[in-house]
Parts: structure tokens; sequence; C-alpha cells
């Protein structure tokens, strides 16, 4: 192999690179040309205080510590981005149903489907602007709003059909009825894709076709803790996914390399990026953590790659929990840390 030298790295193919060096805007992060943003330095933050799509308090704190842990200040001044609606962190407190009895063994329903339904109009109006939105959970049963406005914003500007990479432990694609614990936050993706079905407002009915994505331009990347009947669903819907195991065998760079592929060049990509995808070692503060993960590093390369593609139109950072580290131990701020970074990867920052 040709030796490589600071600033130009051995041209393995391992992301595909697509811009031709010029900086856009004033970002002076790493040299990629955003193909489908109109206002790639403008970011659309929605910080997302709502934990009801799983049973244990303290995710609804994330969006507010990753905020005093300087993520959104460093955004703006080392990654050049004008921010907007940053200065609100969202409880939607006024959408809480007096009672919100369990529904076709989902719990919470009425609460998740309104939440999300908010959400995806939050999404779907900085997405329509051409900006870049950022998206600060909150559990990930809020991806079906985040992705859910972003893609009816991204048929409607262009035309086209987005592509999602989920990076978790979880494949968070349980319907209702093969679901064992009832929270949403398993759910999102087989709402997304239609796989779960239902009609009533008030039970995510509002998601429209418009909402929802393609399952073939669907990645999952990190999968280790996936249900028997979560395997089926991928196996019989030809789900593309790249587990632990892949990672193992491959590496993390063929892994982007064929994962990339497979979504292909011209295509909008949203990022939803589950914390516990992570291992524990690295982010210990999260609901439902897995051992056996992604170091800070792989998923830092993740992030990395995909920006590099200048496809990026929207990312989440979900599933961080700062209260449950052991008291004493540096668990919170440690998962607080590994999430900052794994946004500013995906944002742009690069290493030189
Ligand atoms: N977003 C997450 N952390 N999801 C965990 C889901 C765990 C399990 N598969 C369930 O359906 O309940
Ligand atoms: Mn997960
Ligand atoms: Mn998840």
């Amino acid at each position: 192999m040709a030796p490589s030298y600071a600033g130009q790295p051995p041209s393995n193919g391992a992301c595909t690179p697509t811009g031709n060096g010029k900086v856009f805007g004033k970002l002076h992060t790493s040299m990629v040309e955003s193909k489908f943003l109109s206002h790639p330095e403008d970011l659309g933050v929605v910080a997302v205080g709502f934990s009801g799509g799983q049973c244990k308090p303290g995710v609804d704190a994330a969006p507010k510590a990753l905020i005093e842990a300087g993520l959104l200040t460093q955004l703006r001044d080392e990654l050049g981005y004008n921010l907007h609606g940053h200065d609100t962190v969202h409880n939607y407190t006024d959408l809480m149903p007096a009672s919100d009895p369990d529904y076709r063994n989902m719990k919470q329903p009425r609460a998740v489907s309104a939440v999300t339904r908010r959400i995806a109009e939050q999404t779907y109006s900085h997405a329509k602007e051409g900006r870049l939105v950022l998206t600060l959970g909150g559990d990930h049963s809020i991806a079906i709003g985040t992705i859910g406005g972003t893609a009816k914003a991204i048929r409607e500007r262009l035309g086209r059909e987005m592509a999602v990479i989920w990076v978790d432990a979880h494949a968070d694609i349980n319907t209702p009825e093969t679901s064992g614990s009832g929270n949403i936050h398993g759910m999102p993706v087989s709402f997304l894709t239609g796989l779960a079905n239902e009609d009533k407002e008030e039970f995510f009915g509002w998601l429209k076709d418009e909402n929802r994505i393609n399952k073939r331009k669907l990645v999952y990347i990190g999968l280790r803790d996936v249900d028997p009947g979560e395997k089926r669903i991928l196996r019989e819907n030809g789900i593309r996914a790249f587990s632990m195991f892949d990672i193992d065998r491959y590496g993390i760079g063929k892994v982007m390399e064929m994962a990339l592929g497979h979504i292909g060049a011209d295509t909008p990509i949203h990022l939803s990026f589950d914390v516990d995808a992570l291992d524990p070692m690295w982010a210990p503060s999260t609901g439902t953590p897995v051992r056996g993960g992604l170091t800070l590093r792989e998923g830092d390369y993740i992030c990395e790659c995909v920006h590099e593609t200048g496809s990026l139109v929207a990312v989440d950072l979900v599933e961080v929990n700062p209260s449950l580290a052991e008291p004493e131990s540096m668990g919170a701020q440690e998962t607080v840390r590994a999430g900052c970074s794994l946004v500013r990867c995906a944002l742009g920052e690069s290493l030189l």
C-alpha cells in the first residue's frame, strides 16, 4: 500500500468522498459539499425532553445535559453552524393525555403518538427550509417523529426517498404484536416502514405514506440484541443489517463501505444514532445497555463517514439517560461526552 502522510489519507475507498475540496458557507469543518441542503450552514435543533417510549425516567433530561456539556456552543463556535430552534428544550406537557391505557399492547400510546406527531412538524419545518436537522432525544420512539418529518420534507423539496442509517444495539422494529415489552421505543421502525399500521389518529394514524421510508433504503449498524420476532421481520423483508458479528469480521471500514454502497451515492441520509450502540464501557448511562458493542472510535467513524458522503440531511442522538449511572461513577458524564462526540463527528468535526 502507498505510504500516507498527514492530510492525505490512503485512498482505500472506505468512505466515498464526494466533496471537491470546496468549503461551503462559513463552515470550517471538513471539506465536504452538501448535496441535498440549500442551507447546509443552518442547523435546525429540536431538543426533545421525552421519555414516554419506555419506562425508565431520566432520558428526558438528556438534551439539557448535552447542551450544558457545551454541545451546541461547540457546533456554533467551532463548527460554524447558525443554530435555529436551539433555545428551548421541549417537554410537550400540553400534549399529555389525562389517561393513557395500553392499546394493542403498546404502553402510553396516546402520549407517544401526540408527541411524535408534534416532533414531525418540527423536523419537517426545518428540513423544508433546506436546513440540516439535529434532534437530541429522548428515547428512540421519537424517531417516528424525526424521520416522519424529514422524510416528508425531502419528498416535497427534492422528490426523493430518503435513506435511514439506524445505529443501535437493537433493531427497534417490533410491531405492537411482536413486542414483548410493549415499549414503543422498540417499535419505531415498524411504523416508519409501514410494517405496523394503525388507522386511528391518536395511535399513529396520522403517519401517512409521505412520512414513511422505504425498507430497501434502511441500513442497520451495530445490532446485537434482536428479539426473535424482529429477526423474522428483518429476514422476511430482506432488510440490510450489519451486526457486531459483521463489524468483527470485516472491520468498521469495510462495513461502512458496504452500508453506504447499499444506500447509493445520490440518496439523502437520515442518521438515527442510539447511544446504546456503543459498548457500555463508553456509554453506560442508557436504559437498555448491551455488552459487546462499538468502541467510541467506531461510533465516531460511522458518523464521520456519513458526514463525508455530503448526503446527510438529519441526525438524531437518542437514549442518553444521565440518571442511570451508578452513584459516584463517571458514567453519566462519560455517556454525555460520547454523545457530544458522535454529534460533532456527524456534523463535520475532523481529526485533522
Ligand atoms: N431504543 C431502544 N433502546 N430499544 C430497546 C428495545 C428493546 C426490546 N427489543 C423491546 O422491544 O422492548
Ligand atoms: Mn438501542
Ligand atoms: Mn434504539
